[in-house]
């Protein structure tokens, strides 16, 4: 994202503040008061409903409203008769703009009622509102258990029967754990009500869709440190709105929790809590491990406002407020008994998109993805960032090895493999493209609109925020940057300080080590190497020619990365489970391409120069992370002992 998005304003509030907004010279000034919905005049009904389209308008097609609180301040509450005919024009607001009108909650203030009601578009059978949740959390902490559940609407037995539906490799089935990033998907209408309706086991997404107005989008990470490294794409490459952790109501805050909260405090996703084997867990322990939690989310290091959420009144002020990353609600459920379920969709439903994207500018296209498709052709999947992308476009991909960028047709557009016609910015898509193979294209390219010129960069600034360190990092330190989809290791040219520790702030110019990519001003970045974070963004991205010795370097690693490439494609036709279409093509996942990027990762580090400079003896020890140094001080615990992984 070449602005660093900005958080939309919060669209579910009060009627006060839905018609006294900003603009004081507004009409909206004139007509405020408790009862302004009780018996509009015409004049007052108009001006209501321009607001109501201008909210629905920056909400994405949805907000909430809260009616009877008085404006300055009196006493809040209508009568019951004032109530019943606020409602009417609410509901006949609401039908005026197409929209559903849902009652959320109400409860008795000094004077009478005052109630909350979701106003959501209806939207046609080829739309709907897109949520992307990431899914992270320790290894058994019941992730792919609770998707399953919510997605297949089936309660879990304790022994892995919900997850098997959502596994995606046989090593996963045998084991029992996530490898891949995956993508699930939850669908409400426009009432909020789940329509996940699984047949003969499985789901049809484009039924899904359909029959949507919004869809929240699950993308299961991995919980073992093993597959770190694709967590940590998941987070950045996958562009998701909110991160649910996972933690298991017995087990607790343990080995990569901590680490999955702290990416998400970095990257600056909102995160709520699910704890979740609650009946099996004994009450002191669950107290114990909550109390645990509670203190984690309060340290200097997260600084959130923990909420336990117990009631739907719970789950809509939780909601409303959700877009303050500040908060943080927990939920507490049980996978097997139900319990909390309901509350935790409900909560689902009022998610709304906390990025603001921008569809008037030049199209942007990040790809996280490509498959090979049989009678398709080349596939990528990825998210529009910026613009709007329409069937038949031409479009600038981009870059390859040698920092070039080359115009492409797009043959055809899947959103969750329903086929649309475009595609717009926030959105995720997968694209079918003209005359292109699929050895040509790696995660981390992107297809931006020609209008945008596109130059690929090998070096660019970042200001840089060290997490942790063990040491000290000095020029030419080498490590693994995470921005959007790009993936590559790069090294330090020089940094504003000589040396940087632990909780050490420096402006750092980097250079890539393998090829060009695609990077603008402002983006988000996380600079990773075993136990090594840092954060920051990326301030400059310098243009220039490629140097020549990195030229050949590119050549090199091409014939690397592309020297295999039949035996990928092979693998990749032998992947694919329905060679008609597109239809499986968005949630397929390639554990050959992660395999092979891995493979390729460790040849070309072992190739390279070591941490600084010098020659490296093995690969990077200890893929655990303490995240936060504040964090860490409240609960230690040692890396020293842990079987770390040899893949990150
Ligand atoms: N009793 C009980 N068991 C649960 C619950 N949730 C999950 N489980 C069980 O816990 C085990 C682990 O669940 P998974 O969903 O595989 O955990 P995960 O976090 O996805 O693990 P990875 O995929 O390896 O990261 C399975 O045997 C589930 O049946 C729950 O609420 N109650």
């Amino acid at each position: 994202m070449s602005d660093s998005p900005k958080e939309v304003g919060d669209q579910r509030e009060s009627l006060s503040a839905f018609v006294d907004r900003g603009d004081k010279l507004s009409a909206y000034d004139k007509i405020l008061g408790r009862g302004v919905l009780v018996a509009p005049s015409e004049q007052q009904y108009e001006v209501l409903l321009n607001r109501m389209k201008q909210q629905l308008g920056e909400g994405r097609g949805e907000v909430i409203l809260e009616i009877g609180l008085a404006d300055d301040g009196g006493e809040n509450g209508l009568l019951d008769d004032e109530m019943e005919a606020a409602v009417a024009t609410l509901q006949s607001l609401a039908n005026t703009l197409e929209c559903s009108c849902v009652k959320l909650r109400e409860r008795n203030e000094n004077r009478g009622m005052v109630a909350q009601y979701l106003i959501r578009r209806v939207l046609d059978a080829c739309d709907f509102l897109e949520i992307r949740v990431a899914v992270v959390g320790n290894v058994d902490a019941g992730k792919s258990t609770l998707l399953g559940v919510l997605t297949h609407g089936e309660l879990d037995n304790g022994r892995g029967h919900a997850r098997q539906r959502l596994f995606r490799h046989k090593h996963e089935m045998e084991s029992g754990r996530t490898s891949s990033v995956g993508n699930d998907i939850l669908g409400f209408d426009e009432e909020g009500n789940v329509v996940n309706k699984p047949e003969h086991g499985s789901l049809d997404w484009v039924k899904i869709c359909e029959k949507s107005s919004k869809v929240i989008t699950f993308i299961d990470l991995a919980g073992h440190e093993r597959y770190l490294k694709t967590t940590v794409f998941g987070m950045t490459g996958h562009a998701p709105d909110f991160g649910m952790l996972m933690v298991g109501a017995n087990a607790g805050i343990i080995g990569m929790t901590k680490e999955h909260l702290g990416l998400a405090l970095a990257l600056s996703v909102p995160v709520f809590v699910v704890v979740t084997k609650i009946d099996m867990c004994p009450a002191n322990v669950l107290q114990d491990n909550l109390k645990m939690l509670v203190r984690i989310l309060k340290s200097p290091g997260c600084r959130k406002v923990p909420v336990m959420v117990k009631t739907q009144d719970d789950v809509v002020l939780s909601a409303t407020n959700f877009v303050s990353e500040r908060l943080c609600p927990i939920f507490q459920v049980s996978n097997v008994t139900g319990e909390n379920l309901g509350l935790l969709k409900i909560f689902l439903n009022l998610l709304t998109t906390r990025v603001e994207y921008h569809e008037n500018e030049p199209a942007e296209f990040q790809i996280d993805d490509t498959y090979s498709v049989p009678g398709v052709g080349t596939v990528v999947s990825g998210t529009t960032l910026k613009g709007v992308i329409r069937l038949n476009d031409t479009l600038m991909l981009g870059p390859d090895p040698l920092g070039h960028f080359q115009q492409i047709a797009v043959k055809s557009i899947h959103r969750k493999r329903m086929a649309v016609k475009e595609v717009r910015a926030g959105q995720t898509a997968s694209f079918a493209l003209k005359k292109i193979k699929r050895s040509q294209i790696r995660k981390g390219m992107v297809m931006v609109s020609p209008a945008l010129n596109p130059q690929a960069c090998w070096e660019f600034e970042g200001e840089i925020l060290v997490l942790h360190h063990p040491t000290t990092i000095s020029s030419r330190y080498q490590a693994m940057v995470h921005c959007g989809s790009i993936r590559q290791t790069a090294s330090i040219v020089s940094m504003s300080k000589e040396c940087l520790r632990t909780g050490d702030k420096a402006l750092i110019h980097f250079r890539f080590i393998k090829h060009p990519e695609y990077m603008t001003a402002g983006q988000r970045m996380v600079f990773r190497e075993g136990r090594t974070k840092a954060v920051g963004n990326i301030v400059r991205v310098i243009a220039q020619s490629t140097p020549i010795h990195q030229n050949s370097r590119a050549k090199q690693n091409k014939q690397q990365r592309y020297g295999s490439g039949q035996s990928q494609r092979n693998q990749a036709v032998k992947n694919e489970n329905n060679p008609e279409n597109l239809q499986n093509i968005s949630e397929m996942n390639d554990s050959t391409t992660e395999k092979a990027e891995n493979m390729t990762q460790k040849q070309g580090t072992k190739r390279g120069r070591g941490r600084r400079g010098g020659k490296r003896k093995s690969n990077s020890q200890g893929t655990m992370v303490n995240p936060l140094p504040d964090v860490t001080n409240i609960t230690p615990f040692s890396v020293s002992n842990r079987n770390t992984a040899k893949v990150q």
